[in-house]
């Protein structure tokens, strides 16, 4: 396996929480707000990502305000945005995709990429390059849990993070396969909870979702 210099382990990150939040932050004001309600509700991994003008800044803010939690950005499309993202703060970088450059760029630096990937030839490219953790993205409409199954044959070594699409009643099915050890949605930090401000009902939410697993 070749080496990185990674300021920590995607492994450590998988391990961090099962269930990753994929935030869309469209007021800068919410950001500490929501990161503090996620840790509160027992999740640490935050995935800002950079659909949005202020996700550069809320990342920034949350790594400054909000010691408890590991916020890395998602949405990383090219090295150009990857370089952003870690001058912004981002201690990891989540993508939907891959292309060589990218992957190629993120391995000589020092935030670990956990790259997105769709089929077993993305994940071969990756671990050409000495990649071992993978978002599986579009998740339901990859495949999902079966094709995370089918994968595990041929990938034994391969740990994934499907993303896209699970729900609270598909996520349990998801974390009980062999090679996933998180899973990233949306539904944990809802557009409509943001808006009213209600970060109770975030932190309820992440308290039900953990207590089920
Ligand atoms: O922006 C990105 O980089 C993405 O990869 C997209 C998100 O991961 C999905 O939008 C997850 O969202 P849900 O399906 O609503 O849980």
């Amino acid at each position: 396996m070749s080496k990185n210099n990674w300021s920590l382990q995607p492994q450590d990150i998988f391990n961090r929480s099962p269930i990753v939040p994929v935030m869309v932050i469209n007021k800068i004001e919410d950001a500490v707000p929501l990161a503090k309600a996620l840790v509160a509700g027992g999740i640490s991994v935050l995935e800002v990502t950079l659909r949005t003008p202020c996700a550069l800044e809320a990342i920034t803010k949350i790594a400054e305000e909000v010691p408890d939690a590991l916020v890395g950005a998602g949405t990383i499309l090219n090295e150009e945005q990857l370089q952003q993202a870690v001058d912004a703060g981002a201690q990891f970088v989540i993508t939907p995709g891959a292309t060589p450059s990218l992957l190629k760029a993120a391995m000589e630096g020092t935030v670990p990429l956990i790259p997105g990937v769709a089929s077993i030839s993305e994940v071969m490219t990756g671990m050409s390059l000495g990649y071992t953790n993978f978002k599986f993205f579009p998740a339901e409409a990859s495949g999902g849990v079966n094709a995370l199954k089918a994968f595990s044959g041929p990938l034994a070594d391969i740990r994934f993070c499907p993303t896209g699409g699970i729900t609270p009643s598909s996520y349990k099915d998801y974390l009980a396969l062999k090679n996933v050890d998180c899973i990233g949605g949306s539904w944990i930090a809802p557009t409509d909870a943001m808006e009213q401000g209600d970060w109770s009902r975030i932190t309820q939410l992440c308290k039900e979702a953990i207590s089920g697993i």
